[in-house]
């Protein structure tokens, strides 16, 4: 072994990265340091590899014995040589064929794969956990993970830990009740389940854990949905032998409709610890009790030992998008402090005798509508953050946005959340629909350091020995910055957006930095504050690795392009009725191509840019059909009278961007969930 791999055998993890977030304690950091503040300038390209027909990635790769693995749109796993780039093999789930009905759930994306014992684990969108042999990528096992009956979707990565893997689902927005299990990585058998929240009388008779969370709802709320997915975040306590549940937010939104009178809703928006071997509870900390807001602990969770008052002591960290940047004793569950790291306005503070938010009034929107911040996409979303044992520093992918919060009934995307939340797209500080780069410090709970990023949506961060942060960014640059002052040292034009958080490796003496280049997520809903001209299709998504010393080019990519080339045929005469209706359904393509069909770029296509789209019979076959379902376009078995109507309305839609019709200034169905 050379000596790099020496050097990272000798600190634990280093040379390989055996999970999306580096180690089990979720840290993406790396110990290696053979890439730092001193040679980044020379830091090239030494390898690429283009991904034909992938759209989000969000995935961070793992590397195990010089071996990337990671995971594309759809569940797609791919392994590849760390030293070469040459694809070794990819296993595609088929979700279009093996359950097409499944196939809209989750916008296609996943967020990467897990690796133990010779098995790389994939979560698919229609709810599968595949084992694979990490060699030849043949299916080893594949179980279902979700009840018959469900509306859940799977787009986390999994997690490995003592002969276990484990995984969640999402879902929480249409009221979906959260669960996580935990198989035998051997046989696929399972071996615990938890749920996040409770469900009926019923079905938590027995349970004293269900019995003392549905002591904090009221109403019928088995009924009208609870929500609390984990479709993100977990850690593994190697110390502890724990494992840590990010748990999302509340479905309906408005808590009245769900627990009407009152209740914390557990553990709707908490961090909840378990025995990693057997599942049982063990405490839980409620960030937002009656959640209301699409709040959610689901960002990763770093388990780390700092130093407080003098005594070193075992923290969780969390960033979640409710703003505040929350460190637990994980040893107890117990608050040591809360602070926000920006624009917050839904809490004063987090009392530290209680460890509740001290909520601002009409909060939960209860006397009408409300602005506040952080918005549904949260001051910090599923990006993770790193932590560098060297500096004690978080690197945070902050955004700053707000959003206009209201009871809602009508409409049927009102009618799932009971709330409407439109995004604030007017700026009222210099900062709003922004993000950054934000350092900041657990112990004295102040950012140290702040780098602005002229985008919302950036990747996640990965922090390394050498001194050094990487992320990549919204406008398509992979960053280095000193870890210590924040100095942007050394930039890489990728040719589009990023939002996966890079990771290292090494293989000999070569330190290797890589990531995923694929601008997207569930995001195409918010293009109103996301889009910042990337087009589906017209630039390459790709893996790429750099080098002390690489000299390999990359292909250029069509520019940024903000301009919107609608197409339009003037010979069709539109129905207005259709319009109207087509519009109320618009939000089901909405998801993907853009509220009002305004895309940003991913996962779907920009449909006013279509021309195949121009023909309502082409439109019909793929939307009823499903003539592009294997190139991840789910079939709609809607009737030709709806068809007719969404086309209607794309039609007039496109025309609006053409200027040849008036355009449509009532924003009512631009809510996003
Ligand atoms: O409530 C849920 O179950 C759930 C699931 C997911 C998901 O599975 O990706 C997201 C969200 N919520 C969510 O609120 C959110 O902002 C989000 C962003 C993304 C993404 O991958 O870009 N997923 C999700």
């Amino acid at each position: 072994a050379g000596l790099v791999a020496q050097q990272a055998a000798q600190t634990g993890t280093g040379a390989d990265w055996p999970g999306v977030g580096g180690s089990a304690d979720e840290s993406g950091y790396s110990q290696l340091s053979a890439i730092n503040t001193a040679n980044i300038r020379k830091l090239g390209l030494a390898w690429s590899l283009d991904l034909e027909g992938e759209v989000s990635l969000e995935a961070t790769p793992l590397a195990v014995n010089g071996i990337l693995y990671f995971s594309g749109s759809y569940g797609a796993v791919y392994a590849v040589d760390g030293a070469s780039g040459r694809l070794i093999w990819k296993y595609d789930p088929e979700i279009w064929k093996v359950n097409p009905t499944r196939q809209a759930m989750g916008m296609g994306v996943n967020r990467g794969v897990a690796y133990d014992n010779g098995r790389i684990f994939i979560g698919v969108l229609d709810g599968r956990l595949i084992a694979l042999d990490a060699r030849t990528g043949a299916v080893a096992w594949s179980v279902n993970t979700l009840p018959p009956g469900t509306m859940h979707s799977l787009t986390g990565a999994p997690r490995t830990f003592n002969g276990k893997v484990i995984i969640g689902n999402g879902g929480a927005d249409i009221g979906q009740r959260g669960f996580v299990t935990a198989y035998d990585q051997k046989t696929g058998a399972q071996v615990w389940r938890f749920w996040t929240v409770p469900g009926s009388p019923e079905q938590n008779a027995g349970d004293p854990v269900m019995e003392m969370a549905a002591k904090s709802w009221n109403g019928s709320y088995w009924k009208t949905g609870t929500g609390g997915t984990v479709w993100n975040g977990m850690t593994f306590d190697s110390e502890l032998n724990r494992i840590y549940l990010g748990v999302g937010n509340a479905g309906p939104y408005d808590p009245e409709k769900r627990s009407p009178g009152g209740g914390d809703n557990l553990f709707v928006a908490s961090i909840v610890a378990l025995d990693a071997d057997s599942g049982q509870y063990i405490w839980h900390y409620q960030q937002n009790p009656r959640e209301s807001w699409d709040y959610k602990a689901t960002a990763n969770m770093i388990a780390a030992t700092v130093t407080i008052d003098g005594r070193p002591r075992k923290v969780l960290m969390q960033q979640p998008t409710n703003g505040f940047f929350y460190v637990l004793d994980r040893e107890t569950g117990k608050l040591i402090s809360a602070e926000k790291v920006g624009k917050v306005s839904w809490a004063s503070h987090i009392d530290m005798a209680t460890g509740r938010p001290v909520e601002t009034a009409n909060v939960h929107y209860q006397e009408g509508p409300v602005d506040i911040y952080p918005s549904t996409l949260g001051s910090h979303n599923w990006q993770a953050m790193s932590y560098s044992p060297q500096t004690g520093l978080a690197y945070i992918p902050y955004m700053q946005a707000g959003a206009r919060y209201a009871k809602a009934d009508k409409g049927f995307l009102a009618s799932i959340t009971g709330a409407s939340a439109s995004f604030i797209t007017q700026k009222r500080d210099k900062d709003d629909l922004t993000g950054a780069l934000l350092a900041w410090d657990p112990v004295a709970q102040k950012a140290r350091w702040r780098m602005a990023r002229p985008h919302l949506w950036n990747g996640g961060t990965l922090a390394t020995a050498g001194g050094l942060v990487f992320q990549g960014t919204a406008d398509g640059y992979v960053r280095a910055h000193d870890a210590a002052s924040g100095k942007e040292m050394w930039r890489f034009n990728a040719g589009l957006g990023i939002i996966g958080a890079p990771m290292s490796y090494a293989i000999g003496d070569t330190q290797y930095v890589s990531l995923l280049v694929g601008w997207g997520g569930t995001t195409a809903a918010a293009s109103e504050i996301l889009n910042v001209g990337w087009k589906y299709g017209a630039q390459p998504r790709r893996l790429l690795s750099f080098a002390i010393g690489g000299k390999a080019r990359l292909a250029p990519s069509p520019p940024r392009d903000m301009a919107i080339h609608a197409l339009d045929d003037p010979s069709i005469v539109l129905d207005e009725k259709a319009v109207a209706a087509g519009k109320e359904m618009g939000f089901i393509c909405g998801a993907c191509h853009g509220m009002a069909f305004k895309g940003a770029g991913a996962p779907g296509p920009d449909l006013r840019e279509s021309a195949l789209s121009l023909s309502e019979e082409n439109f019909y076959q793929v939307v009823q059909e499903g003539a592009l379902a294997e190139r991840g376009m789910p079939r709609f078995p809607l009737g030709k009278a709806q068809i007719h109507n969404i086309w209607s309305y794309l039609r007039a839609t496109a025309r609006e961007a053409l200027g040849t019709r008036k355009p449509d200034t009532d924003t009512a169905t631009a809510a996003r969930f």
